[in-house]
C-alpha cells in the first residue's frame, strides 16, 4: 500500500498538531452553543472522530453521505447517498469535511441545510485544495491548503482503498492513470 504514495505530504504528527490548533479556536467560538456536528462520509470519518474528541464543548452528532466522485475524476453530481437524522432547523451547523477540491460537495451541503433552516452553517476542512474550485465556496476553517495532486489517507480513497493510511500522502499517477 505505501508502495502506491508518491510523497507523504502531512505526517501524522503534522496532523495532530493542526488538528489541535483547529479544535482550539473551534471550541472558543461555540463555547457557550451546542452545535450540530455534521460529518460528510465516508471521506471525513477518519478527521471528525479525531476532532471531536478534541472539542470540549456541548455538541451533537450526525452523519451524512454523499458521493460524486468515479476513482480520481469528479462525476460533476453530487448524490445524496443517505440523509442526516437530525432536524437542522434553528441549529448552529458545523461540517467536517475531508477535502474541498472542486467546491461542489460542499457548496450542497450548505444550502441544503441553510433551506432547511439551519440558524448558521460553518465549514471545517481538513485539506482545501483551492485550485481545483470550480464553484464559489470557501471553508471557513481549514486545517491545510493543498497542491492540485490526488491525496489519499487518513480518510481519503481512490476506489475505496488507502482510507486507512494514518497520512496524507500524493498516489503516484501509475496507480490511477489509464
Ligand atoms: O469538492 P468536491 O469536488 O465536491 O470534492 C470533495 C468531496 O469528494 C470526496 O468525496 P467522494 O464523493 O469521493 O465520496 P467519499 O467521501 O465517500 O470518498 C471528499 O470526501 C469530499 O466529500
Ligand atoms: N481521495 C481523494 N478524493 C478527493 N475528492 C476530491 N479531491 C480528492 C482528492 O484529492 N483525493
Amino acid at each position: 500500500m505505501n508502495n502506491d504514495i508518491k510523497e507523504v505530504l502531512y505526517s501524522e504528527e503534522q496532523i495532530d498538531h493542526r488538528l489541535d490548533e483547529l479544535a482550539g479556536v473551534l471550541t472558543a467560538k461555540y463555547q457557550d452553543k451546542n452545535p450540530l456536528v455534521v460529518s460528510v462520509l465516508t471521506g471525513a470519518m477518519i478527521f471528525t472522530s479525531d476532532m471531536l474528541k478534541r472539542l470540549n464543548f456541548k455538541l451533537n452528532v450526525d452523519l451524512v453521505d454523499v458521493s460524486s466522485y468515479d476513482g480520481a475524476d469528479s462525476t460533476g453530481q453530487v448524490k445524496l447517498v443517505s440523509d442526516l437524522k437530525s432536524d437542522v432547523n434553528g441549529r448552529d451547523v458545523i461540517i467536517m469535511e475531508d477535502i474541498i477540491d472542486t467546491g461542489r460537495t460542499l457548496k450542497y451541503l450548505v444550502q441544503l441545510f441553510k433551506d432547511r433552516g439551519a440558524k448558521s452553517v460553518v465549514t471545517c476542512a481538513m485539506l482545501d485544495k483551492p485550485d481545483r474550485r470550480e464553484v464559489e465556496i470557501e471553508g471557513d476553517y481549514v486545517g491545510f491548503t493543498t497542491p492540485n495532486e490526488f491525496l489519499v489517507g487518513y480518510g481519503l480513497d481512490y476506489n475505496n482503498l488507502y482510507r486507512n493510511l494514518p497520512y496524507v500522502g500524493i498516489l503516484k499517477r501509475a496507480v490511477y492513470a489509464n
